[in-house]
């Protein structure tokens, strides 16, 4: 989109009902939360003030965010921390004009401290189901493993949670696999995402973000996932895109944070409007956006002005979102309803 003086189009796009799918809630972490966190549980952070934090945030790779990452994590305590967490994010995401929101959170991070699951859940949904009835935000909840961890690691993980499993029904739906990607294959979850699936559990898995796009192949046959995150990657080999595009597997792309990390150098560099172009159910969203500078508008706008989307690329983009989020049918053929509704007022 052409930048108007006064960005008119961009109350449109916030206007236009928009699920998003690929958040890591612990990526929501704010420095000025940091701060106060770190305040009120007695912890005391190696930054002088908020500025420092974000100065830190000089990312080279994957890894070099996920150290910080983790490490900022370690401010997530108590149940009212992680209700803090996840309100902050859902206010941000309705102003964005969010009406659907999927959320990865790693218990790994947490359990390694000393922190309880239950700890994590109950903080986690207290938001959620608030936001549910305050925001009118409905949301799910896709617990992921870290795959720098061992799988039997992630077994642990999954027996841990099962019993958790009823009290968060109307949530915890799906699973997913983030963390380091290189030299952690897809296939090396295979036995713990057989498991998920004869549990009913709805499949992701990072991939194609760094790895190659083998490791797109293995998440989609080996893992039987429903949706990649990610698979930026996957346009290096044209069958393997092919094969997403006539499987309409959807990819949770996050602009942003492909620029932060390096995986593109520039936004115009950037293949998403190439994939969205060639069939590909592209969705975009924001990944970890306390840490990559935008929240999911500013990954659609900074998109839009990079690659020159058309409003109506960007009414695709917003219903390949609602049709990819693991929503009832009925539940999507409503908010579809209301994106036609609100992509036809200017
Ligand atoms: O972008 C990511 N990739 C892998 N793991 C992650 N954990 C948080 N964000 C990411
Ligand atoms: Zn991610």
């Amino acid at each position: 989109m052409a930048a108007s003086p006064d960005h008119e189009w961009h109350a449109w796009l916030r206007a236009l009902p928009k699920a998003e799918l690929h958040l890591h809630i612990e990526g929501t972490l704010e420095p000025e939360m940091m701060f106060e966190l770190a305040g009120r549980n007695g912890i005391v952070l190696p930054y002088a003030d908020v500025q420092a934090v974000r100065d830190a945030y000089q990312f080279t790779d994957l890894q070099s965010f996920l150290d910080l990452y983790y490490a900022g994590a370690g401010v997530l305590v108590t149940e009212q921390d992680f209700y803090d967490l996840t309100m902050a994010y859902l206010r941000h995401a309705q102003a964005d004009g969010v009406v659907h929101a999927e959320l990865m959170f790693d218990p790994q991070t947490h359990t390694q401290r000393g922190i309880a699951l239950e700890t994590v859940f109950a903080g986690l949904a207290r938001a959620l189901r608030e936001a549910r009835d305050t925001l009118g935000i409905s949301s799910y909840l896709l617990l992921s493993f870290l795959r720098h961890l061992s799988e039997d690691e992630a077994f642990a993980t999954l027996e841990a949670a099962l019993p958790l499993r009823e009290a968060y029904a109307d949530l915890w739906i799906g699973i997913g696999l983030d963390s380091s990607e290189r030299g952690n294959p897809p296939e090396k979850f295979a036995r713990v995402y057989g498991r998920c699936a004869e549990l009913g559990f709805r499949l992701v898995a990072h991939a194609g973000e760094e790895g190659p796009p083998a490791y797109v192949r293995s998440a989609l046959d080996t893992l039987k996932v429903a949706r990649i995150d990610h698979g930026v990657r996957s346009s290096e080999d044209p069958a393997l895109l092919q094969d997403l595009i006539r499987r309409r597997v959807p990819l949770t792309v996050c602009p942003l944070s492909n620029l932060k990390l390096g995986v593109v150098h520039h936004l115009r560099n950037h293949n998403l409007a190439k994939l969205l172009r060639a069939g590909a159910v592209v969705t975009v969203n924001s990944d970890d956006p306390a840490y990559f500078g935008g929240y999911v508008l500013d990954n659609y706008i900074a998109s839009a002005d990079a690659l020159d989307l058309s409003r109506d690329e960007l009414v695709t983009l917003a219903a390949n979102s609602l049709k990819a989020s693991f929503l009832p049918p009925a539940e999507q053929a409503g908010l579809l309803d209301r994106l036609s509704i609100a992509a036809g007022q200017s």
